[in-house]
């Protein structure tokens, strides 16, 4: 052996000590730290079997009674540590927040779906915060007033929509939603029921819907080759390329049509338009225009694929269990707006009933149950208790709004819960429905204003019952189903809904 293949040897040596040593150290540093308590699980698999792959944070919340505010389990490998309290969220997620703001989306399946530029599966970079300032400029608290005339147009047309097909809410509600966010993104007007953008719209979310929920990302994370089924066979609809293109043609699409019209001076006030004029005389954000696309793309697809039409059901549904609260709140707008008109935007500082009303919808079924998960950047203590770094942090919105402490008899809809005892509203406004920290969901005022202007005006406009089968006996729909996509929403439900003129 030469003396230079001698030195490689031993190098390599060293080399590969170094590495056993720093891998051993990790794994026993991991073990020696103590991890947050939590339920034991099987190699590999982890905790996956004990949850129900649709509804996993039902688990999440249960294991609360059992390990405390602060759970950990493993699913395929991968640290979770579910945040079951509002108190430990806003400590770690907010308090903390330099540190746990990343994202974990890098997977695959985003790749190959093309979906991993969208802020929300962004990681903590300057990509990030380059949309995060485009957002926060658009859709700040005083910023959002812009938008107000088309979500009080999209709520006018949505009365007259379900007065004329009040059997059809459902879909009048989405929309409403559709309607409201690409008039404030793209200032598009829908042009009747075969709007070209609406229809790509529908059918994307329909495919997404199906696509980007745990069951699928398990699924296609553990065998990749469905992503090829053909898209016409059984299953196609995983197919990633017709995902992609539909994908790319709801982004392109509007943003194409806004440049058009801004080129020949129609365009008007919304945040697209703004963004682009904002930023093309600056050297502030390189690459703007695709960042301008990709915000707004994200913002359409957030705005009408998320929460609003879940919580909008989840109020038709409340409405229909129950009728005195649905008559307290009509008896307030009465009182306060009259009958001869429909409630805009300056009624909402004069109708605090419905704005607890507001509040305990968002309260009672949050329709993003188990948060979007935040990921630690560092190792980190908290509490006695070891987070590694790399570990996905759920905040489990569920136990938060069912916990007893904070809302008594939580099942209960009951807006009272959110006034003193002066008769005054409380300070709690449900914010943790919208996520923590510097994650927190940009469109939560963009969502307030358009889940108002519709609960407002269908309140003033309709009696929403229980619906009657032929026999006239009332239907129950206490067991409805709830579908678990992006947002969790109860599952389209028989109700009557009734002209009050
Ligand atoms: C009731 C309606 C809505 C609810 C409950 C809701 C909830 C949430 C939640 C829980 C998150 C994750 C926050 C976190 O990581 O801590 C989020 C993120 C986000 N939401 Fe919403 N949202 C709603 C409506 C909207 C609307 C209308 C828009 C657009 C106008 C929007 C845009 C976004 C965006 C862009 C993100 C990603 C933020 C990031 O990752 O930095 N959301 N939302």
């Amino acid at each position: 052996m030469t003396a230079s293949t001698t030195s490689l040897a031993l190098a390599t040596g060293v080399v590969f000590a170094l590495a056993v040593r720093a891998l051993l150290g990790r794994k026993n540093r991991d073990r020696a730290q103590a991890l947050p308590p939590g339920p034991p699980g099987l190699p590999f698999l982890g905790n996956l079997l004990q949850l129900d792959a649709k509804e996993p944070w039902l688990a999440f919340t249960q294991w609360k009674e059992i390990y405390g505010d602060i759970v950990y389990c493993k699913l395929l490998g991968q640290g979770i540590v579910v945040l079951n309290s509002h108190e430990t969220a806003v400590e770690l997620l907010d308090k903390r927040s330099a540190n746990y703001s990343d994202r974990m989306w890098g997977s695959s399946m985003l790749q190959s779906y093309q979906l991993d530029d969208m802020i929300v599966f962004l990681p903590h970079d300057d990509k990030w915060r380059a949309h995060r300032r485009l957002l926060h400029q658009g859709l700040r608290q005083d910023a959002v007033k812009m938008y107000y005339p088309g979500q009080l147009q999209g709520a006018v047309d949505l009365v007259e929509n379900i007065r004329s097909s009040p059997e059809a809410y459902y879909t009048h509600i989405r929309r409403f939603t559709a309607s409201v966010i690409l008039r404030a993104v793209y200032d598009h007007q829908l042009d009747g029921d075969d709007d070209a953008v609406l229809r790509t719209l529908e059918e994307g979310i329909d495919l997404m819907n199906r696509n980007v929920v745990p069951v699928s990302a398990i699924l296609s994370t553990l065998l990749p080759v469905l992503r090829y089924i053909p898209s016409w066979a059984p299953g196609g609809w995983r197919n990633a390329a017709q995902l992609r293109h539909m994908i790319r043609e709801m982004l392109d699409m509007p943003f194409a049509s806004l440049e058009q019209r801004l080129a020949s001076g129609e365009a008007g006030d919304c945040f697209g338009a703004n963004a682009l004029e904002r930023f093309r005389n600056t050297d502030k954000v390189k690459d703007f225009e695709t960042i301008v696309k990709d915000a707004c793309g994200f913002l359409y697809l957030a705005g009408s694929w998320g929460g609003n039409t879940s919580s909008l059901s989840v109020f038709i549904l409340a409405m229909v269990l129950y009728p005195e609260i649905q008559k307290r709140a009509q008896d307030e707008i009465d009182i306060v707006v009259g009958t001869d008109r429909l409630p805009d935007f300056t009624d909402r500082p004069s109708l605090p009933y419905l704005e607890a009303l507001y509040r305990e919808t968002l309260r009672w079924r949050p329709v993003v149950p188990p948060g979007v998960p935040h990921v630690s950047t560092n190792d980190d203590i908290f509490q006695g208790h070891y987070i590694p770094k790399g570990g996905s942090l759920k905040s489990d919105h569920e136990a938060m709004s069912q916990n007893p402490e904070n809302y008594p008899d939580p099942s209960a809809f009951k807006p009272e819960r959110f006034f003193d005892q002066d008769g005054n509203l409380n300070d709690d406004t449900v914010d943790y429905a919208f996520g923590f920290g510097r994650r927190i969901c940009p469109g939560r005022h963009v969502a307030s204003g358009s889940i108002w202007a519709a609960m407002a005006n269908i309140l003033a406009s309709f009696r929403i019952e229980p619906a009657k089968d032929a026999a006239g006996n009332t239907v129950k729909i206490e067991d409805i189903g709830w579908s678990c996509a992006a947002t969790v929403c109860p599952k389209p439900f028989p109700c009557s809904i009734v002209s009050r003129k």
